[in-house]
């Protein structure tokens, strides 16, 4: 169970949404943008950009990548969420893709995301558009646009909810990192 008193609901992360638009604009005035939502939580991100940005740039693509099968462990299979497949319904190759995620963490994640994009073509640039930044990477990535960094301690997990997926938004500090070992 999350704890009770979010650290941002619904307006707040709407804002950061809304920011992380602003800074993809600045940085892209030519466009020829794509945005590639790491599922599960990163399509909800990447489907939110997508509206605010669609009306400045009307070549603008979307796409999903699960990357289930591309990750470094597999061994664990049957901790992993059900394989719902990438969809890229685009030409990949010279555009400016933007990958989306709520969290960054050890970086491992983006990693495999990447892996897997390179599958579908060649894109002119790779960037990474994080929702939530926190240390801790094992890998060096780093997110372009990110939408909040938090500092919190290596045993806590920040928890993002998302209406589309969780029928709420919020962003949880949890105390316990249940996933990890202490
Ligand atoms: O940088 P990393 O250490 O890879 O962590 C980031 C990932 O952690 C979360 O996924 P998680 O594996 O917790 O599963 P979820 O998609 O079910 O939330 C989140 O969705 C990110 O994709
Ligand atoms: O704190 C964390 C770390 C990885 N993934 C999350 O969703 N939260």
């Amino acid at each position: 169970m999350p704890d009770p008193a979010p650290l941002f609901d619904h307006q707040a992360i709407t804002q950061r949404i809304e920011r992380l638009a602003n800074l993809i604009r600045e940085n892209h005035p030519d466009g020829n943008l794509a945005l590639v939502g790491i599922h599960s939580r990163g399509v909800p991100l990447a489907e939110r950009l997508y509206a605010l940005l669609k009306p400045h740039f009307p070549d603008l693509e979307l796409g999903r990548v699960d990357i289930s099968l591309y990750r470094d462990d597999l061994g664990n299979l049957a901790t992993i969420p059900k394989l719902i497949g990438s969809d890229i319904p685009f030409d990949l190759d010279d555009k400016n893709v933007i990958l989306c995620d709520e969290v960054t963490y050890t970086g491992r994640t983006t990693r495999a995301a990447i892996e897997e994009l390179l599958d579908y073509g060649r894109p002119a640039k790779v960037e990474i558009a994080a929702f939530i930044d926190r240390d801790g990477r094992e890998f060096p990535i780093h997110a372009a646009y990110i939408g909040e960094h938090l500092d919190i301690l290596p045993h806590q997990r920040v928890q993002v909810r998302f209406t589309e997926v969780d029928g709420e938004d919020a962003v949880y500090i949890q105390d316990h990192d249940i996933r990890r070992p202490s």
